[in-house]
């Protein structure tokens, strides 16, 4: 059975996706020309590489389509319900940090923590005559947090794609859930992550499908083994 490795074709994990490869000892070379989507690793038969975007990697591992993947935990954690059960983290591997998080307007200055925010969606109708709005691509986070972590009910979700940030200033959304690393495009647009406020630790992974035969396919150990100890 040959088995499949997902790696970023582009994005900001290519790069170093292929370098913990490389320092592994796994050398990764295209099939055919340097623009092809499909690659092996040297000297290693029976194992494939798909080259797709992050956020395909993480649906095509819940399916399991691929049988090991690299991309971000936040892109797992969203694409696949009851993740767990599905994919296994094998290793973190020290790049694509970034932080899930809930970002109010700073102007908002009595609200500081989770308990607060739920305050403020209880009595958001009576107030404003419709339910807080939240802008995020992170349904599922935004849902498990609000509900089920912190009992937070009264909320609606308006997806947004792209620039987040802006929805607040827009008018499209009163607060958002979104990617943060350095925190610079959430001051430039006067917002604060709450206290309590952060969703998921995310960084890029190497994830696992479970699929049955891998515990005793030599393969999978020695790409797991090699890929842990190049991990930044
Ligand atoms: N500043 C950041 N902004 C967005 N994502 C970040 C940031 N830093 C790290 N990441 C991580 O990078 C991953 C997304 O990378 P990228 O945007 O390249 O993915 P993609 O799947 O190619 O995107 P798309 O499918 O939207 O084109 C996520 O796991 C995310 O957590
Ligand atoms: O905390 P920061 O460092 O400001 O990064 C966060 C921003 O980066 C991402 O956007 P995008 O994919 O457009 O990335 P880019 O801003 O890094 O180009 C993400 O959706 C945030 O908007």
């Amino acid at each position: 059975m040959t088995l499949t490795i997902a790696l970023p074709s582009k994005g900001r994990m290519k790069d170093d996706a292929m370098a913990v490869f490389d320092r592994a000892g796994l050398s990764i070379s295209a099939i055919g020309n340097d623009r092809s989507y499909r690659g092996r690793v040297e000297g290693i038969d029976g194992v494939e590489v798909a080259f797709l975007s992050a956020s395909e990697i993480a649906r095509e591992l819940g399916v399991g389509t691929v049988d090991l993947g690299v991309t971000g935990e936040d892109l797992v954690r969203e694409s696949l319900a009851r993740a767990d059960e599905r994919v296994e983290i094998t290793a973190r591997l020290g790049f694509g940090q970034a932080d899930v998080v809930v970002a109010v307007p700073d102007i908002w200055k009595d609200v500081d923590t989770m308990a607060d925010l739920g305050d403020v969606a209880a009595d958001f109708r009576a107030r404003h005559g419709r339910r807080l709005a939240i802008a995020t691509k992170y349904w599922r986070l935004t849902q498990s947090f609000f509900s089920t972590r912190h009992g937070i009910q009264l909320y609606r979700i308006v997806e947004s794609l792209g620039a987040t940030e802006g929805a607040p200033a827009a008018g499209t959304a009163d607060i958002i859930v979104d990617i943060t690393s350095t925190g610079s495009t959430l001051t430039a647009n006067h917002l604060r992550v709450l206290s309590d406020g952060v969703i998921l630790k995310s960084e890029a992974c190497l994830v696992r499908a479970r699929k049955p035969g891998h515990d005793k396919d030599p393969r999978m150990a020695a790409i797991l083994e090699a890929v842990r100890g190049a991990a930044a």
